[in-house]
């Protein structure tokens, strides 16, 4: 089965994500991000990389990204791209990952795209207020992504904030589940991974 996970940047999917490898087993789940899927910044549309804008779909190597699931889903290994943030260029080595009986994947625009959207067997939407998203933005881009304070917050009101309010936040109509901020995130994980290991016994 292959689940996605959406919702704004610093929402919590990576977490979530994470925790329901844990739980379910990392034998048994795999998670893939849509941020290994960011074109190569010499390929993007010019009005974005003159923009400096990542967070519009166009961003994103969907085709890869679908061909890859599919591939993972019939049982292939595949090379995911690496992508650095500091450079905004593809790497020229990738991962190899293997397929496992759950695949998961977690990106802000995951739902947007029509024909991801029909690969995906659960849609799980994290719907967390924008000011506690960039509260963590800030903390995560300063720490581990080389941006300056200035930089982050220059980048969050020209595209962030516009690109999430265009395409991010309408396609959270698209979840089967939506997973409040406030929920109580261990009891969100226990159901899901629960239900996740009785469908792949
Ligand atoms: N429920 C939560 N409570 C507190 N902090 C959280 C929670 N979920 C995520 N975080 C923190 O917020 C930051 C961004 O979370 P992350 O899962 O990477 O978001 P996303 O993948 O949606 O961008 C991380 O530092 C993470 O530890
Ligand atoms: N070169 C890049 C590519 C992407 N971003 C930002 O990453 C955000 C998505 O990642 P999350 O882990 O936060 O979901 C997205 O909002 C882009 O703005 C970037 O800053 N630089």
């Amino acid at each position: 089965m292959i689940i996605g996970i959406a919702g704004g940047s610093g929402s919590g999917k990576t977490t979530l994500a994470t925790r329901l490898r844990d739980a379910v087993g990392a034998e048994r789940l795999v998670a893939l991000q849509q941020d290994s899927y960011y074109r190569d910044i010499d390929t993007l549309p010019e009005a974005l990389r003159a923009s400096g804008n990542f967070d519009h779909p166009d961003c994103i190597d969907f085709p890869l990204l679908v061909q890859q699931l599919e591939a993972l889903r019939a049982g292939h290994s595949v090379p995911v791209p690496q992508y650095d943030f500091a450079t905004h260029h593809r790497l020229p080595t990738t991962t190899e990952q293997r397929a496992h009986p759950v695949i998961l994947v977690e990106g802000i625009l995951i739902f947007t795209h029509p024909a991801l959207r029909e690969l995906l067997d659960l849609k799980i939407f994290v719907d967390t207020d924008d000011d506690i998203r960039l509260l963590r933005r800030i903390r995560r881009d300063t720490r581990e992504r080389g941006r300056s304070l200035e930089s982050v917050l220059d980048q969050y009101a020209a595209t962030v904030r516009p690109m999430h309010q265009q395409f991010v936040a309408p396609s959270q109509k698209f979840a089967d589940l939506i997973i409040p901020e406030k929920a109580n995130f261990d009891l969100v994980v226990e159901l899901l991974s629960h239900k996740i290991r009785s469908l792949v016994a």
